[in-house]
């Protein structure tokens, strides 16, 4: 006879000092329940594409496209800032005192982002909501290639290099309300 812990019969959460003050109070516990928190906002498409000679889509030269996030990861990063109300107006673009921000696209706020380079090594861009159904218009253009990326998939990060070539540009939002959310890596 052997006892065998292979079946999986659950996992302990970690609830002691669990903070229902948050508006998304799972969104805070990346760090004391991880196994959950990955279960919920991370995309299970980003495990493949961590793997090993996994095919990565490049939808214009050197950026990359990947799913990171699940819906309810981009629908609670929305609700949580919307919350947190304190949008600046993009006038300190370039450049940035702080590296990861949201960016949010109305036609009557700030329906754009001027042609500009990223203070980074390589930016990723990740998109929150829906193009045609939330918005219309938006995007990412990048200036050198002619190339812009405007189907974007809601939890899917767009990755480019952010100082050198990649001049790039948030097209028009013409309707409803565009986010992203940005990370300047190694700013
Ligand atoms: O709208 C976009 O996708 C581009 C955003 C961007 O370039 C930035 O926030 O630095
Ligand atoms: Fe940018």
């Amino acid at each position: 006879m052997h006892v065998s812990n292979r079946v999986e019969f659950g996992h302990l959460i970690d609830n002691e000092e669990f903070n229902l003050v948050p508006l998304n109070p799972e969104l805070w516990e990346i760090e004391k329940n991880r196994w959950d928190w990955e279960r919920r906002y991370l995309n299970p498409g980003y495990l493949e594409v961590v793997e090993a000679n996994s095919t990565v889509e490049m939808p214009c030269p050197d950026v990359y496209w990947f799913p990171v996030f699940t819906e309810r990861f981009s629908q609670e990063m929305i609700t949580t800032f919307e919350d947190f109300g304190k949008w600046s107006d993009g006038t300190h673009d370039p450049p940035r005192a702080i590296m990861n921000f949201m960016v949010r696209y109305k036609p009557d706020e700030q329906p754009f982002l001027r042609p500009h380079h990223d203070t980074s090594t390589y930016t990723i861009n990740v998109a929150l909501n829906r193009p045609g159904d939330d918005y219309q218009g938006g995007g990412c253009r990048f200036v050198r290639y002619n190339c812009s990326v405007t189907d974007s998939r809601v939890g899917w990060v767009l990755m480019h290099p952010g100082r050198l070539t990649h001049l790039h540009e948030g097209l028009p939002t013409t309707h409803g309300t565009r986010y992203i959310i940005v990370s300047f890596v190694d700013p």
